[in-house]
């Protein structure tokens, strides 16, 4: 395929808000990273997007928008649209030299072992206001051949680390709402999966003790001590041994553990859980002579300096790369809507579990 200009749209599990990115790509290659722009929820779509959450458990038809869910569609849809229209003004680009949408949606609801996963979002909606080709629904043929549907990024992450040469055993590790990593072994060949809790946890501890979204820059868990044995009850989870393939929903871990805890050691023993269970994941992937960290939780030094402790890995975070550890989730599903349109799989039996290298994504026409 030719060289494309896409726009990469992620409404992560943290329900932050929204990012986008602009990439150059053939599918195969990044030939450039493009400007980006980061639309943050507000409260109250926060609050619908949460209620989104829970309604979705009950859902047995991916399709069914029952309740706050259409409202939720609605509001996604719009907020994404919202995000394209700005990023392409602020940058006075032109809507017609932009080939390609890539919408990943919010993910409300995922159990593929029931075969289901749930990303709202309309597509078609979406192409038609902005008059650009959009690739949606990306992890639905995934799950359908019985892979895990999640995660998708590796494919992106491998291209970024040939593109860098970097050397050895190298594990790229995206701490959003939910962790996540891809080993890329220096033959090349790929392992892919969800290691266990993100910044979710640590995010709902603090809106409840503190009404704060976040635990900004870790003060609060840098200010706390690490408890030890509730650490070791939250690790205790078997899940944690099971072999790959492997993904996770948003609220998959529960911290009530923590409940007793002040809210500083309780922010300290969860970013110690999600520090933990990531090095865990990297050694059950064949372990790494380099960890590369993307994802909001790169900006929370509580997690970085406990995974530095634990793994005997070179600790950088994407930007020393020149990536971007905000934005690579967005500029990943600007490229994975370019392979669609390429022909290229997007999963694979390393990443997903699905039974042979599968492509992904619905081609919505303006
Ligand atoms: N300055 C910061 N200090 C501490 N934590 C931060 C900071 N900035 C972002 N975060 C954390 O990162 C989260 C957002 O991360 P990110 O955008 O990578 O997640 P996501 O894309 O929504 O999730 P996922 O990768 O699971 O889909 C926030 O909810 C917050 O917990
Ligand atoms: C079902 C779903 O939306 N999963 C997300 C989530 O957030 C992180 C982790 O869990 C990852 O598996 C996935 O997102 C990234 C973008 C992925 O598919 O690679």
């Amino acid at each position: 395929m030719r060289r494309i200009v896409a726009v990469g749209l992620m409404s992560g599990t943290s329900m932050d808000g929204i990012d986008a990115a602009l990439i150059a790509t053939d599918g195969e290659d990044v030939e450039a990273f493009g400007p980006t722009a980061f639309r943050p929820y507000s409260e109250d779509e926060r609050a619908v997007l949460r209620a989104a959450l829970a309604a979705a458990t009950t859902l047995t038809d991916r399709t069914a928008r029952p309740g706050v869910l259409a409202e939720a569609e609605r509001i996604v849809t719009d907020a994404h649209a919202e995000t394209v229209e700005h990023l392409l003004a602020r940058e006075d680009v032109d809507a017609v030299r932009v080939s390609l949408v890539g919408f990943h949606g919010q993910t409300v609801f995922h159990a593929p072992a029931r075969r289901l996963t749930v990303q709202i979002g309309d597509g078609a909606a979406l192409a038609k206001r902005l008059g650009i080709p959009v690739v949606h629904d990306f992890r639905a043929a995934d799950v359908a051949a019985g892979g895990q549907g999640a995660p998708l990024v590796p494919i992106f992450h491998r291209a970024l680390v040939r593109a860098a040469g970097l050397s050895g055993d190298v594990a790229v590790v995206n701490i959003g709402g939910v962790a996540n990593v891809t080993r890329v072994a220096a033959d090349g060949s790929l392992i892919a999966f969800d290691t266990g809790p993100g910044n979710a946890l640590i995010d709902d501890l603090m809106r409840e003790r503190t009404g704060a979204a976040m635990d900004r820059d870790g003060l609060m868990s840098l200010s706390g001590q690490v408890q030890a044995q509730t650490l070791a009850e939250l690790i205790a989870d078997p899940w944690f041994d099971l072999k790959p393939p492997k993904s996770l929903d948003r609220d998959a871990f529960s911290r009530a553990p923590v409940a007793r805890l002040s809210t500083a050691d309780a922010a300290a023993t969860l970013a110690a859980f999600t520090a933990e269970s990531i090095a865990r994941g990297i050694a059950l992937a064949g372990g790494a002579d380099r960890i590369v960290v993307c994802g909001g939780g790169a900006h929370n030094p509580a997690i970085l300096r406990q995974l530095a402790a634990m793994s005997r890995a070179d600790v950088t975070t994407a930007d020393a790369h020149g990536w971007s550890v905000d934005f690579i989730e967005a500029q990943a599903f600007a490229y994975l809507a370019a392979r669609n349109r390429a022909g290229l799989p997007i999963s694979f039996p390393e990443t997903t579990g699905c039974p042979e290298p599968m492509s992904g994504g619905v081609l919505s026409l303006p």
